[in-house]
Formats: structure tokens, C-alpha cells, sequence
């Protein structure tokens, strides 16, 4: 299957198949044009392909093995430099294209700066959107670019979907004013607990796409990230959150996003592909 906007790059180490059989296809955005602080991001899709080449694919507490599992990797999009707006076109339209060709499969965006989830969005229109992040990326504008990495969760807002927050430490007082207006519910990250995870996303409407801004998690455990924030989330609080949504809402789409870096077995590549393996190996035990 080829698309438009796509190109073969490096692959996950395990049997591939093709795209039209697959339950989970991922898909890479090596944009980062908006990013704020420190870019890298671009190089997030393949850092993260790298460093699967370093895990088992067995997990050990599902006794699954995702290599025996049905994957595609449809490649890396073909980003429009410096335009966000144009090169989440291009994420949109490649994943419509892949359900059209596969129905039911499980898109995997893999970034790539944090404003090319709502190409994914868009394309999926979930009923609701839960999203780790150390920021509520709720700013109408940011640089003069209302389609910024700062941005993407107000844009989403704006088509209707639910949103629940967590792990949060970095805002504007607008961000929070606009999120109490609009029912936007977020756990600031010295108050996250599994149970407010559940409480919050129990009555949310499915289907469901989970995004994982890296920089959710600790600065010490993902430096590089194109905006890092101390005082962060451990890398089990998202794996249980993850379980628990495998378990009981359907979930539409799924991304890693804002991995940056520059070398290989960078931490936060690392610690970006091991979450990549428990989100498809806990879809594949637990989901309904
Ligand atoms: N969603 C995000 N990553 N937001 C980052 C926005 C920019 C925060 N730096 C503001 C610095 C002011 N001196
Ligand atoms: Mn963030
Ligand atoms: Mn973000």
C-alpha cells in the first residue's frame, strides 16, 4: 500500500505485515518546525525505531510477544518544512487513507513535535481525547502560529471532543480559565493517581485516542524533549492508565509524541519505544 505523502524508512526489527491486514500500523511525522525551546523532535520517528532494536519483544508481565502480533510501518510523512498546518494535512489525509485500506486497524503516530496529533484527530474524530502531557497546550496562538506544538489541545477542543488531561505542570492562567469554561478536565502532575485517572475518563464517550506527550514524564527520565518540565509522571503511571483504557474504552488512536534527540539509545527514545511496546502489547491482552 502506498500513500502520497510517505517514505520507506528505518523498520522495527520483528515480521512486518502489510498495512491492509494490520492491527496496528504506525506511521512517523518528523516535524518539529514549531517547537519552542529545543528542537530534535524530527528525528523522534526514527530515534524511536532505533531504540526498539534494543528491547525484547517479549513483555514479560503479558506473556506476549508483540513480534507474533500484526503490524505495519507505513514509513515517515513527508513533512512541508516550517508549515504545522500542512504537514498535519498530510498526517490526516495518510490516515484516512490507511482506514480506508484497513478498517479496523490501530493507527500509531509516532512524532515528531506535539501539533501534528491533530492531523491524526481530525482524521479519526474520536469522541474524546486523554492526553499525558506537563502541558495543557490550550493557547489560541503561540508565535503567531495558532497551529503551534502549544496549541494542538485547544484546536481539538474546537472540534467538538471531550478532553481529560493529566500530569500537567506548565500553563497560562487563559489555558485554565479556557479549560474551566469548556469542561476540560486536567490532574496537575503532584495530584495524579490512578484512581483520579479513572474517575475522570469512566464517563468519558468512546471511542477514545490517547496521546502521549513524552515530556509527561520526569525531565530526569526523557531530557530530550523539546520542552522538559521537572516534577513529572514515572513511566508505570502511564502503563497502568494505558491497561486500564485497553480494558474498558475503545480507543481510536494513539500517539508518542515530542521525542527529541540526537544520538542513538538517547534516554527519551528509550524510554518512548518501551511505552510503544506496552501499548501494543496491552491492546493486544486486554482490550475488549
Ligand atoms: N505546550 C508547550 N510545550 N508549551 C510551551 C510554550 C512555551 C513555554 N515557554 C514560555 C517561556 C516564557 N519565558
Ligand atoms: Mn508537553
Ligand atoms: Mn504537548
Amino acid at each position: 500500500m502506498e500513500f502520497l505523502y510517505t517514505y520507506e524508512t528505518l523498520k522495527l526489527e520483528f515480521p512486518l505485515v502489510e498495512p491492509e491486514r494490520a492491527s496496528f500500523i504506525i506511521l512517523g511525522v518528523p516535524f518539529d518546525g514549531t517547537t519552542s525551546f529545543k528542537a530534535g523532535a524530527r528525528f523522534g520517528p526514527t530515534l524511536i525505531r532505533q531504540a526498539t532494536l534494543n528491547l525484547e519483544s517479549y513483555i514479560l508481565d503479558y506473556d506476549v510477544d508483540i513480534a507474533e502480533l500484526s503490524i505495519a510501518d507505513v514509513g515517515d510523512i513527508a513533512v512541508v518544512a516550517g508549515d504545522s498546518r500542512r504537514t498535519a494535512d498530510r498526517v490526516r489525509e495518510t490516515i484516512e487513507g490507511i482506514k480506508r485500506a484497513n478498517p479496523g486497524a490501530l493507527p500509531i503516530l509516532l512524532g515528531g513535535e506535539h501539533s501534528q496529533t491533530l492531523g491524526a484527530v481530525e482524521a479519526l474524530r474520536p469522541a474524546s481525547y486523554v492526553v499525558f502531557d506537563a502541558h495543557l497546550d490550550l493557547r489560541d496562538s503561540y508565535e503567531d502560529n495558532p497551529y503551534n506544538h502549544a496549541c494542538v489541545a485547544r484546536r481539538i477542543s474546537e472540534l467538538g471532543v471531550k478532553e481529560a488531561m493529566f500530569g500537567i505542570r506548565s500553563g497560562t492562567r487563559e489555558e485554565v480559565e479556557f479549560a474551566e469554561k469548556n469542561g476540560i478536565r486536567w490532574v496537575h502532575a503532584r495530584d495524579y493517581s490512578f484512581e483520579a485517572f479513572v474517575d475522570i475518563v469512566s464517563s468519558l464517550p468512546e471511542p477514545v485516542y490517547l496521546s502521549v506527550d513524552i515530556d509527561v514524564f520526569d525531565l530526569s527520565v526523557v531530557p530530550s524533549t523539546g520542552t522538559p518540565e521537572a516534577g513529572g509522571l514515572a513511566f508505570w503511571d502511564v502503563v497502568e492508565a494505558i491497561e486500564w483504557l485497553a480494558k474498558k474504552k475503545r480507543i481510536a488512536g494513539f500517539d508518542i509524541m515530542e521525542v527529541a534527540g540526537e544520538r542513538l539509545g538517547d534516554p527519551t527514545a528509550l524510554a518512548a519505544a518501551k511505552l510503544l511496546f506496552y501499548f501494543i502489547g496491552a491492546v493486544a491482552k486486554f482490550s475488549r
